[in-house]
């Protein structure tokens, strides 16, 4: 089946041997025979003609368009269509065609591509209006609020086996998805799940693994190829598995699911909004009281000093102070230059030993979370400093827990844990702000979805007053600034345990190249 529908695009047609009747108001309760139901794509758009065995000529055309497909029973469908016999007068009634298939999956594999066959329609209508009156557009929630080129990109980069492999290479990453479903085999035993943005198939793999009735592992990327090909060399549990090409937006199942598993954290968590087509993922196939894995996830936040970083970063731009350059004075850039390189967010593994305050936490149920809430979140900040210090901004990681029936299980990205593929982000204040010990920090970080995937991230930090006059209010010193979270300035070179943090500066990894920080992790291409 998996490679009919491989060959799809090649093919341009796909083909299923069924049995059908039917059924009309003219003519009722017509002897089932068997026929070969073949979509194809024709110059009126995607159509589904049934070629019956005893009377080849007798060819039923349904046009996909207007077309509904219905579920009678395990085995048995009815498409409800306006079609006409090609050879016979038009017709212009509504009728019915009974399916009927040899085993359940054969059904589910039909609905599935009938299903995939109308969205190819729209396609090939965008914008335009049918013959029925009907308005269809391409545009799905994705296609709405994500720039076309930011999409094409994002899944241009998960379409590519070594971005698959950075992500199967973060032991902490998959090794926790493997205990968390291993773990608890209850919530899989029997269950249909859906993999939501699947890429190589992994945990889908897994799912099928812990016992999964079936599976359906959406992926819109290319990588949708190798997953099959990963899930075909795996063929015990790959009968459980249908791999399905689209957005988790667009596509149709033919059923709901029990549990939805997927790994849609970026850095910071929400880079990339992919956490965005979990929600829609969830509200369209999760059945009422459905699992999710991962079920929650928190953004930790803390002020730390690091005045190596600072330095570091306020040094970048002194290549503007030049007054000689081939002649040119180019200190009219400096400042824009400057705050340039402090709008990019650090993303490296960091000593938590830097920290000066204790953390302060944002949580996201991913169970009842609306998916507009995430286009917009504010975060309120306050911290006592632990410290007298000079503060340099704020360091930012998170984690995700999988809510088991057996075990709980949480997925962390901290500074000190083992450390994974999204490290930990810093944003640095190009101001930093002095604070003495038990001193209240105060301030907000405002974090804004656009277009491309990611977030503008506006930060403002304040210290206080202290001492005399601290009962009027007021505060002493703020510095704010305005990042990108699609710009990032990844500062590793590889992935480090934390071990190396303790005996030598993450200082020491700076001055990559850039071919070198794309390497680092799955978002790094992204925000290039
Ligand atoms: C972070 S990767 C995880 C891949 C795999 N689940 C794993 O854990 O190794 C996210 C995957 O989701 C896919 N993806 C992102 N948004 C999607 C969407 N809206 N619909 C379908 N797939 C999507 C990407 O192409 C990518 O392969």
């Amino acid at each position: 089946m998996e490679a009919s529908l491989g060959q799809k695009q090649k093919l341009k047609q796909q083909e299923f041997t069924v049995s059908i009747s039917q059924l009309s108001a003219s003519s009722s309760g017509a002897p089932c025979s068997s026929a070969l139901a073949r979509f194809s794509i024709e110059p009126e758009g995607a159509q589904l003609r049934f070629h019956q065995e005893l009377e080849p000529s007798d060819i039923i055309q349904v046009d996909i368009r207007t077309a509904q497909l219905f579920k009678l029973g395990h085995i048995e469908s009815v498409c409800i269509n306006e079609g006409s016999a090609t050879n016979k007068e038009e017709e212009s009634y509504s009728r019915g065609i009974t399916i009927r298939f040899k085993v359940e999956d054969e059904g589910r594999a039909f609905h599935w591509a009938f299903e995939h066959w109308k969205n190819e329609t729209v396609q090939v209508c965008a914008g335009g209006r049918l013959e029925n009156g009907k308005v269809l557009t391409s545009k799905s929630k994705f296609d709405d609020k994500i720039e076309a080129s930011s999409a094409k990109m994002y899944f241009h980069y998960y379409g590519q086996l070594l971005h698959q492999q950075n992500m199967l290479q973060d032991y902490v990453r998959t090794g926790t998805y493997y205990a968390a479903v291993i773990e608890n085999r209850a919530d899989f035993i029997g269950r249909v799940v859906v993999d939501v943005g699947a890429g190589s198939g992994i945990l889908s793999l897994f799912a099928a693994q812990a016992g999964a009735k079936h599976v359906y592992a959406v992926e819109a990327s290319e990588m949708v190829e190798y997953a099959r090909r990963l899930i075909a060399g795996n063929p015990s549990l790959g009968q459980r598995i249908t791999v399905i090409k689209g957005k988790v937006e667009e596509v149709e199942l033919p059923e709901k699911a029990d549990i939805l598993i997927s790994e849609p954290m970026g850095t910071l968590l929400i880079n990339e909004r992919m956490l965005e087509s979990y929600v829609i993922a969830r509200d369209r196939f999760l059945l009422p009281n459905g699992k999710m894995f991962p079920t929650n996830g928190r953004i930790h936040m803390a002020p730390f000093s690091d005045e190596y970083l600072y330095v570091e970063i306020a040094n970048k731009a002194l290549f503007w102070q030049q007054q000689n350059y081939y002649g040119i004075d180019l200190t009219a850039l400096h400042g824009p230059a400057f705050q340039g390189y402090f709008s990019q967010p650090v993303v490296d593994a960091f000593d938590p030993r830097l920290l000066v305050a204790p953390v302060t936490s944002h949580a996201i149920d991913f169970t009842s979370v609306k998916e507009e809430e995430l286009y917009e979140i504010e975060i309120p900040l306050s911290f006592i400093a632990s410290v007298g210090t000079r503060v340099h901004g704020l360091a930012c990681w998170f984690d995700v827990l999988f809510n088991g029936s057996s075990v709980q299980r949480w997925l962390t990205t901290a500074p000190g844990a083992p450390t994974t593929h999204w490290y930990q982000l810093r944003c640095v204040l190009s101001q930093p702000i002095y604070v003495m010990a038990g001193q209240e920090i105060t301030g907000r970080l405002h974090m804004v979805a656009h277009n491309a995937q990611s977030y503008t991230m506006y930060l403002t930090m304040s210290a206080k007053m202290w001492g005399v006059g601290a009962e009027q209010g007021g505060t002493l010193q703020t510095s704010s600034c305005k990042l990108d979270l699609k710009e990032p300035y990844y500062r590793m070179a590889q992935p480090q345990p934390y071990a190396w943090a303790q005996d030598q500066h993450p200082q020491d990894a700076v001055g990559l190249s850039l071919a070198q920080q794309l390497s680092l992790n799955s978002g790094a291409s992204l925000t290039q």
